[in-house]
């Protein structure tokens, strides 16, 4: 699914209005339909009171649209009009259909006092959407103030109020704690900075024209921003088995991890590697790690470094299909050129985590050294000792995508929303995971399964795609088995299974 920038979105109103011969007012029917069914999923009750805050654009045109639907529904509905500029056309056609629905209307002039909202009520912002041109200033931005300050439920219609779609949040913005995004989603709905403004979201879909047949009207094609992964797509890539597979077909995994004291790093990642369904796999560790890792994996084949506590000599490297390298081995001067010695003898893609991260991180020749197509999987820091620090998360993306098309590598950027530059500068990102997930271990099992994926035969890209969201996915459904708070890296591991099956569904 693709994701759009305000101008491209309203590009594809246009389009959709001309290919599907309907009005605006008939799109905009459609969202608010769409988005009050959402809602009254959210809020079964038509008890509770609900009240719609309603600007002058198309946003506040949804907003009237959706007081008039779930009036029709019985709910006690009112509306606040917030007379911000000149009205648009819909905006106004459906001011003038809430009239005789018996829905009480309250008029917010600039100046006015504050409008009394009862606690119990769910406010649904309608103020501004993707046609916010400039930040909110003066009285306006007083309301969202006041707004804010409320003890109430807000649920912003598309975007919350005062949000940049496009780029880093400049002044005021409604704190939602529900944003039901229209149509397509936004980039601002992935930046970390601003999970606070959007609380919870979800995105609500309606027929609308598909941005990829008309990309030359949407301005789009190649220059869409970014793609959001879903399953139906991802689960069109996974491979099939045949009766005569063996696991000579799955593969055979390479994975250099662990030293004296991280352990546990190797035998979690080592899992997921096979979990994720490789035929084989080997581990490089110290020596001191041998027992721990034929005991508590018997699956994995060992071979065991000249050194007690750290890997720093790493031998044939050509029987592999797939390396993963990095979790938990230390930076030690040793382990450093280990490193350096994997990175310029082996030619495939392998995937690069943790301590090789930071390892290239303080010795930047080693980039150039790295095979093309390989997987670099950093966290915020990682990435910014790697490639520099950003000013927000817009400027990061945008580096992401530069760094991985220079140097031919894919970009895992591990966050909320896990962002995956590509070589041909693509950018994705990964809806499944949940902050569960933020425990330890679980970037380590993320490592083993892009590892086995690329084992598998899968390219670069698709393995990080699948990857991320199959890890994210497993991740999701331990949480709901066990919740976020007890969640261990191994439930994650563990849950891979049920994730294949659900993604192949
Ligand atoms: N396909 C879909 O998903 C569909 C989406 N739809 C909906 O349309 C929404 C976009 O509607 P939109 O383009 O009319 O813009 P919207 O956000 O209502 O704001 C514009 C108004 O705000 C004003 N204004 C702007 N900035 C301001 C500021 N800082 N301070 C004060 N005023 C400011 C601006 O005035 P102006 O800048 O012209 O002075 C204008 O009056 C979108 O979010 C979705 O909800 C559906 O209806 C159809 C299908
Ligand atoms: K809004």
């Amino acid at each position: 699914m693709r994701i759009l920038t305000a101008a491209q979105l309203r590009a594809l109103d246009q389009a959709t209005i001309r290919a599907e011969k309907i009005t605006s007012g008939e799109l905009m029917e459609r969202a608010a339909k769409a988005f009050t069914k959402a809602f009254t999923r959210h809020f079964p009750d038509p008890e509770r009171p609900v009240v719609v805050v309603c600007g002058t654009g198309n946003n506040g045109g949804d907003g009237l649209v959706v007081a008039r639907r779930l009036k029709s529904r019985n709910y006690k509905v009112s509306v606040i009009q917030a007379n911000i500029g000149t009205r648009s056309a819909d905006n106004q056609d459906n001011f003038k259909r809430l009239k005789g629905q018996g829905i009480e209307v309250r008029q917010l002039t600039q100046g006015d006092p504050w409008p009394a909202i009862a606690p119990e009520a769910v406010v649904v912002d309608a103020l501004f959407g993707t046609g916010l041109g400039r930040p909110v200033a003066g009285y306006w931005a007083e309301l969202i103030d006041y707004l804010n300050a409320l003890p109430n439920f807000r649920v912003a219609v598309d975007l919350p109020s005062g949000l940049s779609s496009d780029g880093p949040q400049e002044g005021p913005c409604v704190h939602a704690d529900l944003t039901l995004c229209l149509g397509l989603p936004k980039l601002a709905l992935f930046a970390p900075a601003n999970t606070q403004l959007l609380g919870n979201w979800e995105l609500v879909t309606f027929p609308l024209a598909d941005p990829d047949r008309l990309h030359p009207e949407v301005g789009g094609g190649p220059a869409y921003q970014a793609t959001l992964n879903d399953a139906s797509e991802l689960g069109g890539l996974l491979k099939k088995r045949y009766a005569n597979d063996h696991k000579g077909t799955f593969g055979h995994a390479f994975l250099v991890a662990g030293a004296f004291g991280t352990m546990g790093a190797a035998v979690i990642a080592g899992r997921a590697v096979l979990r994720a369904g490789a035929g084989l796999l080997t581990c490089h560790i110290p020596r001191s790690g041998y027992e721990i890792m034929q005991i508590s994996f018997p699956e994995a084949m060992c071979k065991v470094d000249t050194h007690r506590y750290h890997s720093t000599e790493i031998g044939d490297l050509g029987a592999y299909d797939s390396i993963g390298i990095g979790p938990g081995i230390g930076q030690e001067a040793l382990t450093v050129e280990a490193v350096r010695s994997v990175l310029s003898r082996y030619e495939r893609p392998m995937v690069i985590d943790a301590d090789a991260i930071n390892i290239i991180a303080a010795h930047p020749e080693l980039l150039k050294l790295i095979p093309k197509n390989s997987l670099l999987t950093p966290h915020p820091k990682e990435f910014a000792r790697l490639f520099g620090e950003t000013e927000h998360d817009f400027a990061r993306w945008q580096v992401q995508r530069e760094v991985a098309k220079r140097n031919g590598l894919v970009i895992v950027l591990k966050t909320g929303f896990t962002s995956i530059a590509t070589p041909g500068g693509e950018l994705y990102f990964n809806p499944t995971g949940n902050p569960g997930m933020g425990t330890a271990g679980t970037g380590d099992a993320l490592t083993g399964v892009l590892t086995g994926l690329l084992a598998q035969g899968y390219d670069p890209v698709t393995a990080a795609r699948l990857g991320v969201y199959l890890h994210g996915l497993a991740g999701d459904l331990a949480a709901e088995e066990l919740s976020q708070e007890f969640l261990l890296a191994e439930d994650v591991v563990s849950h891979l299974g049920q994730a294949y099956r659900k993604l192949r569904e």
